[in-house]
């Protein structure tokens, strides 16, 4: 089921760009069946060419020219809408109000008339992936106004936004103002925010890439593999012997919005036409690889991932383990429902690995043993990088839920916990790998009905092996928030740059009122 990409101010315009270039890569190197290309871009009259399904906003032209003309050179089997974008003359200035106040009522009723044509081209519609900064004025003010107007038209869409969070001494001075004003309005528009610490991303390209002065080119291919890992096709586990771990029955219900919105039938999450068909093959995509006797295969079996009603379940190619592509049907809605069903809890975190340089791809030898050992303890320190991991921390260290089961005072938040993860792994023998480690109880909260789920697909991510990454609900926002307030806080006190934002209407009391919002979502994750 389709789900439209909404590219918003520079960066989410290039991470957009970067995007859609590292799924055109998978799709043209391996087969995740045809309904995969589908869900991010459409045919096109060109039967050579592909569409993204994507909405291109910035306030500048710049940027967006960049995005499309770098699609069109690209020499790849897609582009941007010819008409799918918005730009005025001159950007926000890294004002987030000028960006929400100023050119959100402006241009609201072209860019949701922009998205409309894109909706009318699909057939149905999961929701929409927003791309975003969080430290501007037009990706995060304007952002968030467009996607409190995207809830409004569309009530049953899933909605989930792929926030990169500013270096913590940032280039922009105001970046705490704009990043807390864009997580407290974005906290109860969207059904979940995938945070993306450009900290973490130049660290990532540095240490582990090698790279000595990382460009937002760099670390948008880094960000990119890693939505791209989590999102494409993957094919559920069922519950593994001895673990904790039970998929739970399918969610297709949401949790706080209307049933199908009567905005255009068939645009709803629930709604009957949003079936679609085919696992995948058969049918020809220009450059793409075509089918192959383990592709485009549906995860008929997979109980928590909410396979669609009547269709068939094709016998696995090889027993047991599963080979070939698995099809979880629309995985950004699995993923939501399943990550942020509560809806206090909304903040993602993306962690995968390997994290190499393609040159050392080939010299490498991947064990599934080593990859998740690394990932959980990612997981369990709470790091984002898959360097300088301290390893002796455990989920019985002090602050974990084992000790604090033990007794008080012990708490020191030192130990991660998480309220849902999804683990997501690719390669050969994927369907077998021993991820009990993951569903350790030590590493849940204590209430957490469905902490963790599985799935895999057989077939190799990139040009790695064996790969995995890990989308999850955690405590690790807790210390960049804790940060960035307690810079909003200190700014405020001195009223520093608040004038800019009264310009357009945002007062000390709508500074105030986000910042608590902030601070109570902030000690909820600390409390997990
Ligand atoms: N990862 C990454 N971060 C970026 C990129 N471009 C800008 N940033 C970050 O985004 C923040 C600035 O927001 P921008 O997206 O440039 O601003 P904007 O949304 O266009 O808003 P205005 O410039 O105010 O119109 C800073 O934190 C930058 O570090 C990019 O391509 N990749």
């Amino acid at each position: 089921m389709p789900t439209i990409t909404l590219q918003l101010g520079q960066c989410g315009n290039q991470l957009g760009c970067s995007f859609f270039n590292t799924l055109a890569t998978e799709f043209s190197s391996h087969d995740y069946g045809t309904e995969a290309v589908h869900e991010y871009y459409r045919p096109s009259p060109d039967p050579n060419l592909y569409t993204a399904r994507s909405v291109l906003i910035d306030m500048e032209p710049k940027v967006v020219a960049g995005a499309r003309s770098a699609a069109a050179a690209s020499g790849s089997w897609w582009r941007y809408p010819s008409a799918g974008y918005l730009v005025m003359q001159s950007g926000s200035g890294n004002n987030w109000a000028q960006g929400f106040h100023g050119y959100g009522p402006q241009v609201h009723d072209d860019a949701v008339e922009l998205v409309r044509k894109e909706v009318e081209q699909a057939d149905s519609l999961t929701g929409f992936l927003l791309l975003q900064s969080m430290a501007g004025g037009t990706g995060a003010g304007l952002g968030t106004y467009v996607a409190a107007a995207l809830r409004d038209e569309y009530h049953s869409a899933f909605i989930a936004n792929c926030c990169v969070w500013p270096y913590e001494s940032g280039e922009v001075i105001v970046q705490p103002y704009n990043t807390l004003l864009t997580l407290s309005h974005l906290a109860d528009v969207s059904d979940g925010l995938v945070l993306l610490e450009n900290e973490a991303l130049h660290r990532t390209a540095a240490k582990l890439y090698g790279i000595a002065r990382p460009s937002f080119g760099d670390m948008n291919g880094i960000a990119a593999r890693a939505l791209a890992a989590a999102l494409l096709p993957s094919q559920a586990r069922g519950p593994y012997a001895g673990g904790a771990y039970t998929p739970p029955a399918p969610q297709h219900q949401h949790h706080h919005h209307h049933p199908a919105h009567g905005h255009a039938a068939g645009h709803g999450r629930n709604s009957p036409g949003s079936g679609s068909t085919g696992g995948g093959s058969g049918v020809q995509l220009p450059a793409l690889r075509r089918a192959d006797s383990s592709g485009g295969r549906l995860g008929g079996e997979s109980p928590g991932l909410g396979s669609r009603a009547g269709s068939a379940t094709p016998p696995p190619a090889s027993g047991g383990g599963g080979s070939g592509f698995g099809v979880c049907t629309a995985p950004l809605a699995e993923l939501l429902t399943r990550l942020c069903g509560h809806p206090a809890y909304r903040l993602l975190t993306l962690r995968s690995v390997p994290q190499l340089p393609p040159a050392n791809i080939d010299f490498t030898t991947f064990t599934w043993p080593a990859l998740t050992k690394r990932l959980r303890q990612m997981l369990v320190t709470g790091s984002v990088l898959e360097e300088g991991l301290d390893w002796s921390i455990t989920p019985q260290s002090p602050g974990s839920a084992a000790a604090a089961a033990a007794g008080p005072g012990l708490a020191g938040p030192s130990v991660n916990r998480a309220l849902a993860s999804w683990l997501i792994l690719r390669g050969q023998g994927a369907g077998e790998v021993d991820v009990g480690d993951f569903a350790d109880p030590a590493l849940t909260a204590a209430w957490s009905a469905e902490p963790l789920a599985v799935s895999y697909s057989a077939g190799r991510f990139g040009r790695c092996a064996m790969s995995a990454c890990l989308l999850s609900n955690d405590r690790r926002c807790v210390g960049p928030i804790q940060r960035m307030q307690e810079h909003a806080y200190g700014m405020l006190e001195s009223r520093a740059f608040v004038h800019q934002y009264e310009k357009y209407g945002l007062s000390v009391a709508d500074f105030q009122e986000c910042f608590a919002r902030i601070e109570d979502i902030a000690q909820r994750y600390a409390r997990l």
